[in-house]
């Protein structure tokens, strides 16, 4: 199948605030239809990123294109065009509290100059995708929190962006009002087609909803890639982030091993691995294990113990042969 064509593209980005480096050298393409989240600790630049990806920061240099347009330098008209290109969704969700559901989502088609019978027509759609018709006449205060960030999202959405940026969009909600939003970010995004930029500090969004994944670390980019791949190619920050292990013995005689599950068709589960190492006669032991069920594909990490470096590196040696990613622990 022919790779998807970048929607999204980040060329070099670097800003600068004074002496700060916020974003070094960001270098980033996220292809049409993908749901890509936007991980990173407090101040690596992810708020950074989201604003020059917005038009609303200019980078100190490189390029942004959103849809075929560099958005990086545009001013005044242009750059209200360009940005209504992209829908925008917040934790705080802001909605004018004076109106009703209805009129929250009509505000952006009114100040784009739409037309009653359009508004009225496109209004009653989105509500109805975000799974809220029967709440059009209700005001904000009338809504859960669940309920304000559909609204949000219809409001995003109401001039058909084909971009919709979601900066910490569940950090308020509890795991189950979470869980509907991420379903519905996936279900609009199969059904019209949208990219999705999602800003999260919680790897549980990541590995419901994206498809891709960003780490920043210090303004620059740590890790990318694939989700199935960032967690199966290895004892990597992403891995460890969007599959932690609970802490192993620290009074453990033995070596460890870290070995990823989910990347080998032979070798699938920790049963599978130490067979492989009973048929090679390498005694070991499961000190940690983490298993996850992601994009419908079971992955996993495991801390093997084993009795010293020499069995440590045989093991290595044996389920990379094996096309698992492993590796002796630290
Ligand atoms: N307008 C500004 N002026 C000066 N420094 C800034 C400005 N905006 C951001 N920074 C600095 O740039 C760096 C990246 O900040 P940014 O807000 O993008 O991080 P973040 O990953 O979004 O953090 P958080 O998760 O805490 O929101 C930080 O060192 C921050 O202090």
């Amino acid at each position: 199948m022919p790779a998807r064509p970048p929607l999204i593209r980040l060329s070099g980005v670097s800003k600068q605030f004074g002496s700060v480096r916020a974003l070094e050298d960001i270098s980033l393409e996220i292809p049409a239809g993908e749901i890509h989240g936007i991980v990173g600790p407090s101040g690596a630049g992810k708020s950074t990123l989201i604003r020059c990806l917005t038009g609303l920061e200019p980078p100190t240099s490189g390029e942004v294109q959103i849809a075929g347009t560099r958005i990086d330098g545009l001013r005044g008209a242009a750059l209200r065009r360009a940005r209504r290109s992209i829908g925008m969704v917040f934790q705080d969700v802001h909605l004018l509290s004076s109106r009703t559901a209805a009129g929250n989502v009509s505000h952006p088609l009114e100040v784009a100059g739409a037309g009653r019978a359009e508004r009225e027509g496109r209004v009653a759609e989105l509500l109805e995708l975000v799974g809220l018709a029967d709440r059009a006449d209700s005001y904000p205060a009338q809504l859960s929190g669940g309920q304000q960030q559909r609204v949000g999202i219809a409001r995003a959405l109401a001039t058909r962006p084909p971009v919709l940026l979601c900066d910490e969009p569940t950090s308020a909600l509890d795991a189950e009002t979470t869980r509907q939003i991420l379903d519905l970010l996936r279900r609009l995004r199969d059904r019209l087609g949208i990219t999705v930029v999602v800003i999260t500090h919680e790897p549980s969004v990541v590995r419901e909803a994206c498809d891709s994944v960003t780490l920043l670390d210090r303004g620059r980019v740590a890790q990318s890639g694939g989700l199935l791949d960032v967690v199966t190619s290895g004892d990597t920050p992403l891995a460890r982030a969007l599959v932690p292990l609970p802490p192993s013995d620290p009074d453990r005689a033995g070596r460890l091993v870290a070995v990823s599950l989910g990347g080998s068709a032979q070798v699938r589960s920790a049963r599978d691995v130490l067979a492989v190492l009973d048929a090679a006669g390498i005694p070991a032991e499961i000190a940690a294990a983490t298993l996850e069920t992601i994009d419908g594909h079971r992955v996993g990490r495991l801390q093997l113990e084993v009795a010293d470096s020499d069995a440590a590196e045989r093991v290595t040696d044996l389920l990379s042969g094996q096309g698992l990613a492993a590796e002796v622990a630290a």
